[in-house]
């Protein structure tokens, strides 16, 4: 198998449906933003911030890497460093060439200096919008619920998301610790935004088991689930994702930071991939994780043999399971597919590198 390089795979349209705003900043903005704001960060240098904003491979749980927002959240409280970041966010994406990307964060964790929720989504949608213009990247933004706050919030978050239906927000998640904190507590708010005819996601099967899954799908109506690595443990609800094609966002590098895998070669993905299952590829948080689309592909590449048709193949994949309108989808779709036809490997600088 010819081996791809990063570039090749940076060249490659894709997309990324589940990145967290709130994990995905650069450092240097970080510290800009800590300046600017007279926020006390736990060191001011990018060097000295770097162990506290990105896990490594050495973090234990999933718990322990959500530490890491703690000082991300404490920069993103006001109007303009929501626009800032989220600009900045897909400003990355589009230089990979993500041509659709979907944000995720959970506004009720950005109103420590008094933002309303209105504000707090209106900003992201400017800077995605910003961004939109001066790039070809298409977005969308899925607002979290968060598993261990409480259920009266969830609603809350849920009828924000119907308020912006059709405005820029086109899905609903629960996020969190998932260990002593299940979804079912949460069945309203997912009832309220599947009312509305507005898709949802549930992160779920990351640090809990397949029961987890089950009752993303069964009682909250999960349209896709985040990671699912656990689904490898009960083939009759891994069966039933395949039947009715619930796609998987599966975030390989997070994964084996958070110990929901082991390691890399033990990634489910492989596995979901041949028995059909619909699997996406994500960075679940480009700067936590320290990590691009690209990369996780040269991961997948490397470390479980995907090969290119199958690299395309995951990345249609991708494009089909994104919440757009069908005619959009439609639309996009045959864009990309026609330019995954086109692709050669060895891109025009890795050649010239070459001579
Ligand atoms: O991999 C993950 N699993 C569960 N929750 C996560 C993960 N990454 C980030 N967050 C949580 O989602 C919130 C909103 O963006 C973040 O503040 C973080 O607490
Ligand atoms: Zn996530």
């Amino acid at each position: 198998m010819a081996k791809l390089t990063i570039q090749d795979l940076q060249r490659l349209p894709k997309t990324d449906l589940h990145v967290h705003l709130d994990g995905s900043l650069r450092i240097p903005t970080i510290l800009q933003l800590a300046e600017e704001q007279k926020v006390k960060l736990p060191a001011d240098t990018a060097e000295g911030l770097r162990p506290f904003v990105e896990v490594g491979d050495d973090c234990k749980s999933l718990v322990e890497y959500l530490r890491a927002f703690d000082v991300t959240l404490s920069v993103m409280q006001t109007y303009e460093s929501l626009v800032r970041t989220a600009f900045e966010l897909a400003e990355d994406a589009a230089k990979e060439n993500v041509r659709y990307m979907e944000v995720r964060y959970s506004p009720i964790l950005h109103q420590q200096k008094g933002l309303t929720l209105h504000a707090i989504v209106q900003a992201v949608l400017e800077g995605l919008a910003q961004a939109e213009r001066q790039y070809n990247i298409k977005t969308g933004v899925i607002l979290c619920g968060m598993r261990h706050i409480s259920p009266d919030i969830s609603l809350r978050l849920a009828d924000l998301t119907v308020a912006f239906k059709n405005k820029g927000v086109v899905g609903f998640d629960l996020a969190g610790a998932e260990e002593n904190f299940p979804a079912k507590r949460h069945k309203d708010a997912f009832g309220r935004v599947l009312q509305n005819n507005i898709n949802c996601t549930l992160h779920a099967g990351e640090a809990y088991g397949p029961e987890s899954i089950h009752q993303a799908i069964h009682l909250c109506g999960a349209h896709r689930i985040g990671h699912g690595v656990r689904l490898i443990e009960d083939g009759d609800l891994l069966n039933y994702v395949n039947d009715h094609r619930i796609p998987l966002e599966c975030c390989p590098s997070s994964n084996v930071q958070t110990k929901a895998v082991k390691k890399m070669a033990d990634h489910p993905i492989r596995l979901f991939y041949d028995l059909g299952l619909r699997v996406t590829v994500n960075t679940d948080n480009r700067m936590v994780t320290n990590t691009t689309v690209s990369k996780e592909f040269q991961v997948i590449h490397e470390e479980l043999g995907f090969n290119l048709e199958e690299i395309k193949e995951v990345i249609i994949m991708g494009f089909k399971s994104a919440f757009l309108p069908y005619a959009l989808k439609r639309a996009l779709l045959a864009e990309v597919v026609h330019e995954l036809k086109a692709f050669k490997p060895g891109s025009l600088e890795s050649k010239k590198e070459q001579l």
